[in-house]
């Protein structure tokens, strides 16, 4: 059996993204092969309804499309050599790695593989997610166009020509979804601060960001129009916004944890 595609490490953002192929149709299970050496997140990989082995050593025979790499930055060079006998060859190699560099993956496989980095996200599991796509010049355009269409499964796609962006887009989109789930239980904290009890703070935040966000994403109108229609001059927002912007301090708290997350980026690249 030929597979397709070869989906290397199934842990959060590898299933996030092949529960998103498949249930889009983008992919079929039988075109796809996951190798994972956890043997529980296997198991979960084939209620998918995917082919599964433990390692490169199981691969089936033939040659796949796409090799999709989801491992941890740590370990990627060392798991990317088991699949070096694909490089320099008609097989394609996606890595969704943070920091890890197309020349990394270059001086393992030879320097005329296909490489396509990808900063994914987790809400990429429902179709929501922000995929960033940078590829190295080996690339066909029909391979780009194929891993374009299969990451648009997953939500928005947007691509840089500029190999160092990846590590700006990591420090936003990539982790940027925890930034996002600590402002929903630093509301949530707070309202129950203000009295409120835990569900109801928890529906309350929960709710507030899910609206706000729809409304800026589906209105198209500038975030800082939308915040204006909610702010009373001398009003209730208009309090809370002081303790917000004053200083711009939210805005300097964001800059210094997004420079954060770019620069660990950069150390998990070398
Ligand atoms: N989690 C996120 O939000 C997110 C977002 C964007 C990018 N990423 C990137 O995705 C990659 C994976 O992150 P994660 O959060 O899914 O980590 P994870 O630990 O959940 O998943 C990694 C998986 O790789 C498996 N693995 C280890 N050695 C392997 C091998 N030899 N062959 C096959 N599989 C092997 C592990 O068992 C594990 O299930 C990282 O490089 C990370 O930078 C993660
Ligand atoms: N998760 C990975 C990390 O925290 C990369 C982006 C999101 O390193």
């Amino acid at each position: 059996m030929t597979v397709k595609v070869v989906l290397v490490g199934c842990g959060n953002m590898g299933h996030a993204m092949l529960a998103g192929w498949l249930k889009s149709g983008q992919l079929i299970p039988s075109e796809t092969f996951v190798a994972e050496p956890n043997t529980e997140l296997r198991a979960r990989a084939e209620k998918l309804g995917v082919t599964t082995g433990a390692s490169a050593a199981d691969l089936p025979a033939g040659t796949p499309e796409l090799v999709v790499l989801a491992v941890k930055p740590q370990v990627i060079r060392d798991v990317t050599a088991g699949y070096k006998h694909l490089g320099n060859g008609q097989t394609s190699f996606v890595s969704v790695a943070a920091g890890t560099p197309i020349a990394t993956f270059e001086e393992v496989l030879g320097d005329k593989t296909p490489i396509i980095r990808v900063m994914p996200n987790t809400p990429a599991a429902i179709g929501k997610g922000m995929m960033v796509v940078y590829a190295n010049a080996h690339v066909r355009p029909e391979t780009k166009k194929f891993v374009d269409e299969l990451l648009a499964a997953s939500g928005a796609v947007a691509t840089v020509d500029d190999e160092k962006l990846m590590d700006a887009v990591t420090a936003v989109s990539g982790s940027g979804p925890a930034y996002i789930f600590h402002f929903i239980e630093a509301l949530t904290a707070a309202a129950e601060h203000a009295g409120l009890p835990t569900e109801t703070a928890k529906l309350l935040a929960m709710q507030t960001v899910y609206g706000a966000a729809s409304l800026a994403a589906e209105s198209g109108e500038e975030p800082g129009l939308l915040r204006q229609q909610v702010t009373s001059p001398n009003g209730t927002t208009a309090a809370a916004l002081n303790v917000l912007m004053g200083d711009d301090r939210l805005k300097t708290l964001l800059t210094e944890a997004v420079e954060a997350a770019r620069l660990r980026s950069i150390e998990l690249g070398k």
